[in-house]
Order: C-alpha cells, then sequence, then structure tokens
C-alpha cells in the first residue's frame, strides 16, 4: 500500500458509503474530507486550495459527476480522479476517464480493491492540466500515449467498439492494475502485442519498461539468454554480459509472445523464475531478484499443446492466471471498416493521396471477407491499395486479391474476349488499373507475377490449357473447374514461398507478410492430420 499519505476529497451522497471509505482508507493515515454532491465538492476546493485525490460517485443529487470531473479538469485542478458507479458499462467508463478519472471502479466495492486503487492512482504522476483540459502526460511516457489512450473507437491502440472487442477492454482494464500473469490467446493478427501492451499501458508500471521477446524469431538455443541473460565467457560469441528481457523489464512488464515455441528445458527455468522471481543468467550461479509482470500470448490452442506434451501443464496455470481471448476480426462486424477507414486516413496522410473513403461494394466486401490473416492483412490490404491507386474514393476493382472476386478469377482469361464481352467494363477497369493482370499469360512474369507461383483463389500460373472453342458451354466448366479450395491454394503458395527462400521459413513468413508461426502451425496440423 501506500507509503506517502495524501489529502483525498471523497463526493459521496450515500454517508453509509462515505463511511465505508472512511473507515477503510484511514488504515493508510490520508487525510480525507467528504462532501455529499457536486457544489459542496466546488466549494471545498476553493476553501482548501487543493486535493491530491478525488473519490466520486458518478451519480450525484446535484448533477452528473462526469460533469463535475470534466469542468474540474479544465478548470485545470492538479489532481489524480477515481470514479465510482453502479453503472458497470464500457461507455460510462470510457467517459468518466476522458473527463478526467485515473481510474473506474464498479459499486460495491471491497475494502481492499478500494484501497488499491487509490494507492495506484496515487503512485501515478500528478496530470499537470492547462485551463481548457489539455493534460500533458508524465515525462518518460511513451510516443504512444501522446495519441487518447481511450476513445469512443479506441483503447490504447485498438480501434473497435464491437462488443466482443468491449468485453476485452473490460478484462484489460480489470487485469491491469493487478501483477497477475496474463495468457492472451487468439488467431495470427489479432492483436495480441497490442493487448500485451494496453495492459501495461493501463496499469501502475506504465511508466516501466515494457519488453517484448518473440520466442518463435528467437533460435532455440539463444532463448535462455535473451530472456535470462547471460555472463562474459558463458559460451562461444558471449564477449560481453547480457542483461536479458526478464532484467530489462525490472519495474514493467515483460511480454513473451508466442511461448508455445518455447521447449520444455526452457519452460522449467520460466516456471522456477514464476516462483521464485529470481533470474539466474546463463553461466552464472547468482540468483538476481527482478519485479516484472508477465503477459504471454500464443496463437495455438493451449489446451491441445498440454495434451500434446508439448506444453507444461503446470507452467500452462501458472500463466493463466488471467486468460483473454482476442476475437477474429470476422467476429467483429463494423470494426472492420472501423479498422478499414482509421487506416485509409493514416496512410493516406502518410502517402499525400486524397481518399475519402471506400465506396458501398468495397465496403461490403470488406465486411464479408474471412480475413485469415485479421488485423494485420486488412491493414496490409488497406496500405496496397493506397499505394497503388489514386482518386476519391477506393472501388471494388482497387482491392487486391483475393478480396476482389472478379480479380480473383479475371486474370487467366482477361485475354480471353468472351470475358470482354460478359464483363467488358469490368475487365477494362481492372486491365487499366493494373496492366499486369491483363498481360497475356507469357513473358517472365507471365501476366500474374513470379512463374510458379500459384495466385489466391485460382490454379497455379502454370500456363493455361488452351481455352475451348469460344463461347461453348464448356470453356465455362472447365475455367470453373481451375477454382480451388482456398485451403489448397494457401498451403501450396506457402510451400511455394518455401522452396523460393530455400527452405528459409522466416523469410518466406515474411514475404508472406505472416507470422512464421502460421507456418509451423500448418505444417504441424498436416503432419498430425
Ligand atoms: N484492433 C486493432 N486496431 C488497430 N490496429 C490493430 C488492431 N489489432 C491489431 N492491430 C495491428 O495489427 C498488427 C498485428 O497485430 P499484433 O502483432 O498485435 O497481432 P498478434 O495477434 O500478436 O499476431 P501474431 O500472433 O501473428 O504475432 C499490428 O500492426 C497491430 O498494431
Amino acid at each position: 500500500m501506500l507509503t506517502e499519505p495524501a489529502r483525498i476529497l471523497i463526493i459521496e451522497p450515500a454517508p453509509s458509503l462515505s463511511h465505508a471509505y472512511v473507515t477503510a482508507l484511514k488504515r493508510d493515515g490520508h487525510a480525507l474530507s467528504v462532501v455529499d454532491g457536486g457544489a459542496a465538492a466546488r466549494k471545498a476546493l476553493a476553501a482548501s486550495g487543493g486535493t491530491d485525490l478525488l473519490l466520486v460517485n458518478l451519480q450525484l443529487p446535484d448533477g452528473p459527476g462526469i460533469d463535475l470531473l470534466r469542468d474540474l479538469t479544465q478548470a485545470g485542478l492538479a489532481a489524480r480522479a477515481i470514479a465510482l458507479t453502479a453503472q458497470g458499462s464500457v461507455q460510462v467508463a470510457v467517459d468518466a476517464m476522458r473527463a478526467g478519472a485515473a481510474d473506474v471502479l464498479l459499486l460495491p466495492v471491497g475494502t481492499d480493491r478500494l484501497r488499491g486503487a487509490v494507492s495506484t492512482v496515487l503512485a501515478q504522476p500528478v496530470p499537470t492540466r492547462e485551463a481548457g483540459g489539455k493534460t500533458s502526460k508524465a515525462k518518460g511516457a511513451k510516443a504512444a500515449a501522446a495519441e487518447p489512450a481511450v476513445t469512443e473507437y479506441s483503447f490504447y491502440g485498438f480501434i473497435g467498439a464491437s462488443p466482443p472487442m468491449k468485453a476485452a477492454y473490460r478484462l484489460i482494464e480489470a487485469a491491469a492494475p493487478s501483477k497477475a500473469t496474463v495468457f492472451i490467446t487468439g488467431e495470427s493478427g489479432t492483436g495480441k502485442e497490442v493487448c500485451a501492451e494496453a495492459i501495461h499501458r493501463r496499469s501502475p508500471r506504465a511508466q516501466g519498461p515494457f519488453i517484448a521477446i518473440n520466442c518463435a524469431a528467437i533460435p532455440k538455443d539463444l532463448m535462455e539468454s535473451e530472456i535470462f541473460g547471460h555472463v562474459k565467457g558463458a559460451f562461444t560469441g558471449a564477449s560481453t554480459d547480457h542483461a536479458g528481457a526478464a532484467l530489462q523489464a525490472d519495474g514493467g512488464t515483460l511480454f513473451l509472445d508466442e511461448i508455445g515455441e518455447m521447449d520444455l528445458s526452457l519452460q522449467a527455468k520460466l516456471l522456477r523464475f514464476l516462483q521464485t522471481g529470481m533470474v539466474k543468467k546463463v553461466g552464472s550461479e547468482k540468483l538476481e531478484p527482478v519485479d516484472v509482470r508477465i503477459v504471454c500470448a500464443t496463437n495455438r490452442d493451449p489446451y491441445a499443446e498440454v495434451q500434446a506434451g508439448r506444453f507444461r501443464e503446470d507452467l500452462f496455470y501458472r500463466l493463466q492466471v488471467i486468460s483473454i481471448e482476442l476475437p477474429a476480426l470476422r467476429e467483429r462486424g463494423d470494426d472492420i471498416l472501423l479498422i478499414a477507414r482509421h487506416f485509409l486516413e493514416k496512410y493516406g496522410r502518410e502517402e499525400r493521396k486524397s481518399f475519402k473513403g471506400f465506396d458501398k461494394e468495397a465496403e461490403g466486401i470488406l465486411q464479408t471477407y474471412a480475413w485469415p490473416g485479421n488485423v494485420r492483412q486488412l491493414l496490409n490490404v488497406v496500405r496496397n491499395v493506397v499505394v497503388l491507386n489514386d482518386g476519391d474514393e477506393i472501388k471494388p476493382f482497387m482491392l487486391p486479391p483475393p478480396l476482389n472476386k472478379p480479380t480473383m478469377i479475371v486474370p487467366p482469361i482477361l485475354h480471353d474476349p468472351r470475358w470482354a464481352a460478359v464483363a467488358g467494363p469490368l475487365a477494362s477497369q481492372i486491365g487499366q488499373a493494373f496492366p499486369a493482370l491483363a498481360a497475356p499469360p507469357s513473358g517472365p512474369f507471365g501476366g500474374l507475377g513470379i512463374p510458379g507461383v500459384p495466385i489466391p483463389g485460382i490454379g497455379p500460373a502454370t500456363p493455361a490449357a488452351p481455352p475451348p472453342a469460344s463461347g461453348t458451354a464448356d470453356g465455362w466448366q472447365n475455367d470453373e473447374r481451375r477454382i480451388r479450395p482456398l485451403w489448397q491454394v494457401e498451403e501450396e503458395t506457402i510451400d511455394e514461398a518455401i522452396r523460393l527462400c530455400h527452405g528459409n521459413i522466416t523469410r518466406a513468413a515474411a514475404l508472406l507478410e505472416i507470422n512464421p508461426c502460421t507456418i509451423y502451425r500448418r505444417r504441424q496440423k498436416k503432419r498430425t492430420g
């Protein structure tokens, strides 16, 4: 609990509640004053010359507590604030934080929770507010914090306001103040790292370091030293002492991404570290204490990994004190458009393009596509569109494959006169936008990119069979037979990329713009059937 006693103004109309708060907070030596409404609070503040913390019930008899908070913030009050409310909605929490609250507690609140929140908020720097409501961030706050952390449509780096994301934000808010380990699951690209950072930024450790380690990207024999450090001479190439991520994260948060990639012997060491809070560098016998909060993530099914003996059960339960599952993008409804529009604006500004939005048809495509690569894929699509096109509105033909359905089937037949007869205007639009697609399938790029690399959604880019007689029903049926299941096309694309990268999975994954884990996982699945 807090060491320094503080001046706390309790604004609570119910005497039973204010009495309970006074009893709880007196134990920590704070100087407490109680008022029963907004007008009395303003008077008390004017008379006292200031306070360190406001404890405000949002339901006051003489007006909404949010208005009081907002007014005091705009008047330049240099005090932290905690809002209390019986309305457990994310919107209320978001509004209260925008009005200046550093934390929002749901009523009824237990004594320990209240004392914990007061202690946490008092440990945060006093916001230095200029009249007008601007809050300057504490020194050392991350650059990302320059944007408002929470708005109606965003939450600490996440864009989105769909019900499943709001549920995730609620969990993050509830988990953030504690030191409990958090285990984040979700498909690749759903924002697990964003989630880990949100937990950090929302926690009392926000001024400390956030250190992220991707267990899939580090060779297995270097992982122990990356996490726990090494001493000079511990192994060939260890020419100096190295602190390791755990020590670097002292006082902050250590994020272990793709934890499922950690081998079993290192899992045992991680478990020991979690149990003792002590780090032992590679090549040293000395145990060093560290104070870190562990957040980890995987896009594998952790229960299946435990069942398969690849993940220690004891470690899993030690890590999974709080679990947060991020929904796939396809389950987030309108968030798809919110994210797409946000990044269209951002990338448009960066690339000096004048796009104002997506047309209705393009929006429909974005909303119905399955997004196997989740938000990461959506960002790549928007970036692709912005870089390769210009104009006011994004139209369907500007979307890259496989989103543009006609593009998916057009390339092999664009040069076929029957296509022009059926879909001439669209085909010629595509042809103008992507001349390479309209080129006949000859030459080094075969009209479609790298030779031999299949295009998602259509057959392999090997030379097409000669088209059947123009206009016959057979011709169209043959074309349809060229369409193969997406999973098969994806598999072949990955295999081909690995072949072209001479077996280097990390490079193949980078060029495919997916996580290496996705490749490992798919290969594992293929092996185990
Ligand atoms: N809701 C969101 N709003 C805005 N950007 C997001 C959102 N979710 C994810 N992103 C962005 O998408 C990209 C992928 O996110 P992130 O790396 O956190 O995903 P991940 O689940 O950790 O992926 P992987 O499992 O492949 O490591 C990042 O650029 C991230 O900033």
